[in-house]
């Protein structure tokens, strides 16, 4: 690949996309794998998002693009084909360059159960506690060196598949405490020789010193692999920006390579981070209410409500006092969560088990999923210890199910039926579970699902009086039918189509599309090619 190629824009049409996706599927041509990393200069300074523009711009080109971040953090996670298990960044990357996700685009992911431990995904494995422990050793050394092999492992794969593979770092290469035995940002960087490129958020302020600092407390060769940086979310006058980037370039001899404006009503799904922010209201006539746990998981489920023009959405903490105050809502969600007995014991502690049932009294609905699911069962059983003390919990006796959290997780996409009030929809999700579910009574499951492996079964649970469901499947608002049929049986009739699927699209296009017009391609090409990948296999 040559800069000039791949400074060289133009949009596919449908049909050169098709032969994109053919293309990416069938990996194992000629392959330079010409890698380029973003970091960020602090945490949420538009890593992700850039890292998926530029898969867009580039996979648009017809080029052979892959993303890959080596160690994600996040609760936020997607099944891969393979039936893995990836953050969700790295899924939208992938979806930027037209692939389905793979488990070798985020070799490590974390998922936090408590503040100080996490559950452990190697190449889209959870690893059980023993194993864990067995893997990676007692010192942070022993991680290191299995957490490394599995990055570098999954990179080679890469790099003979793609001509170009853009890494997204994690949080910021200067976190002095967490440089030795890093494998996020510039331990990876340095491994296998690639250039960087920095970003930086303007509008949290202090971007000039955060550029500054950032290089001033790399290494010598950590900065000499900087080759330029990208400024984040401007708002204003340009022309009022030049002398500080001028400055900029002269004190730290890298180029500013763009200044992205500020895409105010970009919506693209959040890396870890709770997206708060919704379509205007003034015509809403629906009100839901997400419960956030401290660990809630998979939280981009609620993106198709969040973006309804006939929902009023609320998220509301639930380790936040709330007692007395009116609910106000017509359907409270419960969502997945990564510690589930000790988010219940939360909820609980701050009365929502009663605020609920004041709630259904009143007639409004609930809907559970995954761990949400769990919650509102009878009981929570944990004999293993799989997500931290071994112990059972009461559940909120909602539904007649009763779950056991066991090291075998379940990862699947799933796609069926769903039948509620009397209507059927076709429905679409995924599962990311250790627990298992027992539906006691002979409660209506209103889920036929088929997984990939092509085993048809029944999912879910509705009580009897027909006011909660529950259901493990993640993603079940996406398919627009299902949620107009879910928002129907909830009590918003006749639901505006949203299209979430459609709306990704569209965003991955536009922000392909600012890249284009702010940032010097040509440049970056430059950057992306005169540095090749030392063989670290
Ligand atoms: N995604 C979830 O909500 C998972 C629920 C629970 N932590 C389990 O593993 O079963």
């Amino acid at each position: 690949m040559t800069a000039d190629n791949l400074s060289n824009q133009s949009k596919p049409s449908n049909q050169s996309k098709q032969s994109i996706q053919a293309k990416q599927g069938n990996g194992n041509q000629e392959a330079s794998g010409n890698i380029l990393m973003v970091q960020g200069t602090t945490s949420d300074a538009g890593k992700s998002t850039l890292v998926a523009g530029l898969c867009r711009y580039f996979a648009r080109q017809g080029r052979r693009v892959a993303p890959f971040k080596p160690q994600n953090m996040a609760l936020n996670s997607a099944v891969t084909l393979d039936g893995g298990e990836i953050g969700r960044a790295q899924a939208l990357q992938a979806e930027a360059c037209y692939l389905a996700p793979h488990t070798d685009f985020n070799p490590i992911l974390l998922k936090p159960n408590s503040d100080t431990s996490s559950q452990v995904i190697v190449q889209g494995k959870a690893l059980s506690h023993m194993e864990a422990q067995t893997y990676f050793g007692k010192d942070s050394q022993g991680y290191r060196t299995k957490a490394m092999a599995a990055v570098l492992d999954s990179l080679s794969r890469l790099e003979r598949q793609y001509e170009l593979i853009l890494v997204e770092g994690a949080g910021s290469p200067a976190e002095i405490n967490l440089r030795e035995g890093d494998i996020a940002n510039m331990g990876f960087a340095e491994a296998v020789d690639c250039p960087v490129i920095l970003i930086a958020d303007i509008d949290k302020g202090g971007v000039f010193a955060h550029i500054v600092g950032t290089l001033a407390l790399l290494s010598a060769s950590e900065q000499a692999r900087v080759r330029g940086v990208v400024i984040n979310r401007f708002r204003g006058d340009i022309s009022l920006l030049q002398p500080g980037l001028d400055w900029l370039e002269a004190k730290i001899d890298k180029p500013v390579l763009g200044v992205l404006p500020y895409l105010n009503d970009l919506r693209l799904e959040a890396e870890d981070a709770l997206d708060a922010r919704q379509v205007s209201t003034d015509n809403a006539r629906f009100r839901v209410l997400v419960l956030v746990f401290p660990r809630i998981s998979n939280h981009t489920d609620f993106d198709p409500l969040r973006l309804h023009p006939d929902i009023d959405f609320r998220y509301q903490q639930v380790n936040e006092a709330f007692e007395g105050q009116a609910i106000d809502a017509d359907l409270i969600i419960l969502p997945g969560s990564k510690s589930v007995r000790q988010d219940l014991a939360t909820m609980v502690a701050q009365g929502w088990d009663r605020a609920l049932k004041r709630h259904l009294r009143y007639g409004g609905k609930v809907i559970g999923i995954c761990g949400g699911y769990q919650m509102l069962g009878l009981a929570i059983e944990d004999p293993q210890g799989v997500e931290g003390e071994a112990g059972d919990s009461d559940g909120l006796g909602l539904l007649p199910i009763v779950t056991e959290l066991t090291s075998n997780k379940r990862l699947a996409q799933v796609k069926g039926t769903i039948k509620l009030a009397g209507e059927s929809a076709s429905i679409a999700g995924y599962e990311i579970h250790c627990g298992r579910s027992k539906v006691l009574s002979k409660a209506t499951k209103p889920l036929v699902l088929e997984s990939d492996e092509g085993n048809r079964f029944n999912e879910g649970c509705l009580s009897n009086d027909g006011q909660i469901f529950g259901s493990y499947l993640h993603g079940l608002f996406d398919s627009p039918e299902a949620c107009a049929l879910l928002l129907g049986w909830a009590g918003l009739s006749s639901a505006a189509t949203v299209d979430p699927e459609a709306i990704k699209q569209a965003q991955l296009d536009r922000l392909a599309d600012t890249l284009a017009e702010h940032l010097d391609m040509a440049r970056l090409g430059a950057i992306i090619t005169e540095m090749p990948p030392k063989a670290h296999k």
